[in-house]
């Protein structure tokens, strides 16, 4: 049951547990959204309970203010700034929203805390008395959810409509917190998880599908004087744009299993009050939502210009699947504050693993104090994922501690925290990323290794985790370079064993893509289909054009006049 965007439960997503983390169980009975729906909005599918936060939470200026006379939170938005823009659904549909708000007891704040509020009537679904809301207006993509803006004023909701199960005001309004103040976030948390396959890694693959099947369809130019025209995919630039996509695709879909597993258990302990495994859920769910929603984003933008003039064309599919995917890393938190937050647990890990304190699983490697060089002596070594693997897993250590250093310089230098802190955050973000991309790299080597499939497919899954763990050193190489741990001679033969991979993979491109099995209606492009028949299909659709099927208007008005010669030849 989810208080949460009903539709998306549809998907089988996490999200059927988003609210029921922070709602107690007489909450979510009360709240119950298929009733809800049925019960206010005559079973309107649309109607959603929507969620409504800012990205600097401890800055929210929407306040609830307890009165205890009543038994009422009083919800007010100050200005006009403060108000909050982009919910989805909330522009016209939704009547009821999840508003994040400052809690306010007998004048004390106790900080950021969610607050179901009814923002239309469930008769003729006016705005409620104090709620202004509406469309933002049109945006780069989603023509098809109304994101909304909303202000309150002096609304008042009872006091049950906070979320309570780990927060609660009694009716005194004495406050009784059980647990971490963080987990108010946990709704963030579980939706960066959630989105990561279906909006994110999704499109990468749809889009490495239709540009490597386009690839093999479309001729251009000659490889060898006399032959008919080359396919572009045997063309070994058109391989490097496209084959690492494909390789990140499955790379990024290990790792999103990865963390939902570690979601299950993290959720499970929290259902049981333990919260020790929540830095460390939010620490990858961010870095993670961050590193791969930038890479696959860029991913698809290159998907789309490895089609030349067609990929333009919104009939490619590709256009749309860029601007949607591109969204993924602005909402749900912009990435780059969430590379500084995977930074925050970063720095701290590593103090304590230097100090020889226990730190989390995934960061027990920072107690590793081995500065070595990079030991391979030929090309064929670069294909061995233990030369690879400790390769990223250096080149993290080396961000890291490096950006400690300088921050515990600035510091012992005078320099106040949060001014040395800032000093700091473009290496924080790079060392962010590094330690992201090492954990799927060693994570991608754990799945083939562990993969049950016949010997052929294991190969090819090697194929492609050796590309992409070449592909990052290749394409980063001055962070492998900077300390020597991989020297000049030795970037050659990752260069060489790259390139190499390239071609090997190239013959498994189209059944490599054919295996994400999207139907054809779910591509929706005209290159991309499987029968190929790609000229065929643009001709087509392109008859479909409105302009195709009338006359230009402008030939009456202009163009006609100018043919027959009645306008002024100035
Ligand atoms: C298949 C299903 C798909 C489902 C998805 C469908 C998608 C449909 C299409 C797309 C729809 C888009 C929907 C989009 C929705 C949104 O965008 S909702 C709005 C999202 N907003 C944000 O994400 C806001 C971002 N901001 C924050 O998260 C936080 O404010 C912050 C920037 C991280 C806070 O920074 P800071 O000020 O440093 O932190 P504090 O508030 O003081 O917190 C201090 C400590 O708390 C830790 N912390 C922060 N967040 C969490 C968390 N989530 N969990 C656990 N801990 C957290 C933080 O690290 C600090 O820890 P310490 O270092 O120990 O002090
Ligand atoms: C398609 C879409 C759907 C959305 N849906 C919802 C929704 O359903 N519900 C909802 O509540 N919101 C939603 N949002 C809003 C979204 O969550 C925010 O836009 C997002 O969190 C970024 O916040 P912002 O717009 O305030 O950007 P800002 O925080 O203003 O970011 C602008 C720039 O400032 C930088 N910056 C900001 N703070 C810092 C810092 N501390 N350190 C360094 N750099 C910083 C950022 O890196 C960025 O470059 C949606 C947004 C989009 C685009």
């Amino acid at each position: 049951m989810a208080l949460l965007d009903t539709t998306k439960d549809t998907q089988g997503s996490g999200l059927a547990r988003v609210n029921p983390d922070l709602a107690s169980e007489r909450l979510t009975a009360s709240f119950c959204v298929p009733s809800l729906t049925a019960v206010l909005d005559g079973g309107a599918e649309r109607t959603r309970v929507r969620r409504a936060v800012g990205t600097y939470l401890q800055g929210l200026e929407t306040t609830a203010v307890f009165d205890i006379s009543t038994q009422e939170f009083i919800l007010n938005t100050p200005t006009i700034s403060a108000m909050k823009w982009w919910p989805g659904d909330m522009g016209r549909s939704a009547t009821h929203t999840v508003v994040f708000a400052q809690l306010y007891i007998h004048g004390k704040c106790y900080g950021v805390h969610p607050f179901i509020v009814q923002i239309r009537s469930l008769q003729d679904h006016s705005p409620c008395p104090g709620v202004i809301a509406g469309d933002i207006g049109p945006k780069m993509n989603f023509e098809h959810i109304d994101n909304g803006y909303l202000m309150l004023k002096n609304v008042r909701i009872p006091r049950e409509n906070m979320l309570n199960k780990f927060c609660e005001v009694q009716p005194d309004g004495t406050y009784i917190r059980h647990g971490s103040q963080q987990i108010n976030y946990f709704t963030m948390t579980s939706l960066r998880i959630s989105l990561i396959a279906d909006e994110v890694i999704l499109p990468l693959m749809k889009a490495c599908t239709i540009a490597i099947r386009y690839s093999v369809v479309r001729r251009q130019s000659k490889l060898k004087p006399g032959e008919e025209e080359a396919k572009i995919l045997d063309y070994q630039t058109q391989q490097e744009k496209l084959l690492p996509q494909l390789a990140a695709a499955y790379a990024f879909h290990f790792i999103n299993n990865y963390l939902h597993e570690l979601f299950n258990k993290g959720y499970k302990e929290i259902q049981g009050r333990n919260f020790a495994l929540l830095p460390e859920l939010h620490a990858l769910s961010s870095g993670f939502k961050a590193m791969i929603s930038q890479y696959c984003t860029s991913g698809v933008d290159i998907c789309l210009r490895a089609c030349g003039g067609h990929g333009y064309s919104l009939l490619s599919g590709l256009p749309s699947l860029y601007t949607k995917i591109l969204a993924s890393c602005i909402y749900e938190g912009e990435n780059t504050i969430l590379l500084l937050q995977t930074a925050r647990f970063l720095i701290k890990c590593f103090t304590a693993a230097r100090a020889g304190q226990p730190v989390p699983p995934s960061v027990t490697y920072l107690a590793a104090m081995k500065p070595r060089k990079c030991p391979a002596k030929d090309k064929l070594d670069f294909l061995s994922p233990d030369i690879y693997t400790e390769a990223y897993q250096h080149a993290a250590i080396r961000l890291i501690s490096s950006t400690a250093a300088k921050l515990q310089d600035l510091i012992q230098s005078g320099a106040e925290r949060h001014e040395a802190w800032n000093q700091c955050t473009v290496q924080l973000v790079q060392a962010a990323k590094a330690h992201c991309h090492y954990i799927t790299v060693k994570n991608f080597v754990e799945t083939v290794e562990k993969l049950e499939n016949t010997a052929g497919i294991q190969n090819i899954m090697k194929h492609l985790c050796d590309l992409f763990a070449l592909h990052g050193i290749f394409s980063n190489a001055g962070i492998f370079l900077h300390d020597g741990y991989i020297t000049g001679a030795q970037m050659d033969m990752v260069t060489a064993s790259y390139l190499d991979l390239l071609g090997i993979i190239r013959k498994d491109a189209v059944p490599l893509v054919d295996a994400f099995d999207f139907t054809d209606k779910n591509l929706n492009s005209a290159l991309g289909s499987y029968d190929g028949q790609v000229y065929q299909r643009l001709y087509e659709w392109a008859q479909k054009a409105p302009t195709n099927k009338q006359i230009s208007p402008a030939y009456e008005k202009y163009l006609k006049p100018l043919l027959h010669n009645k306008l002024s030849k100035l």
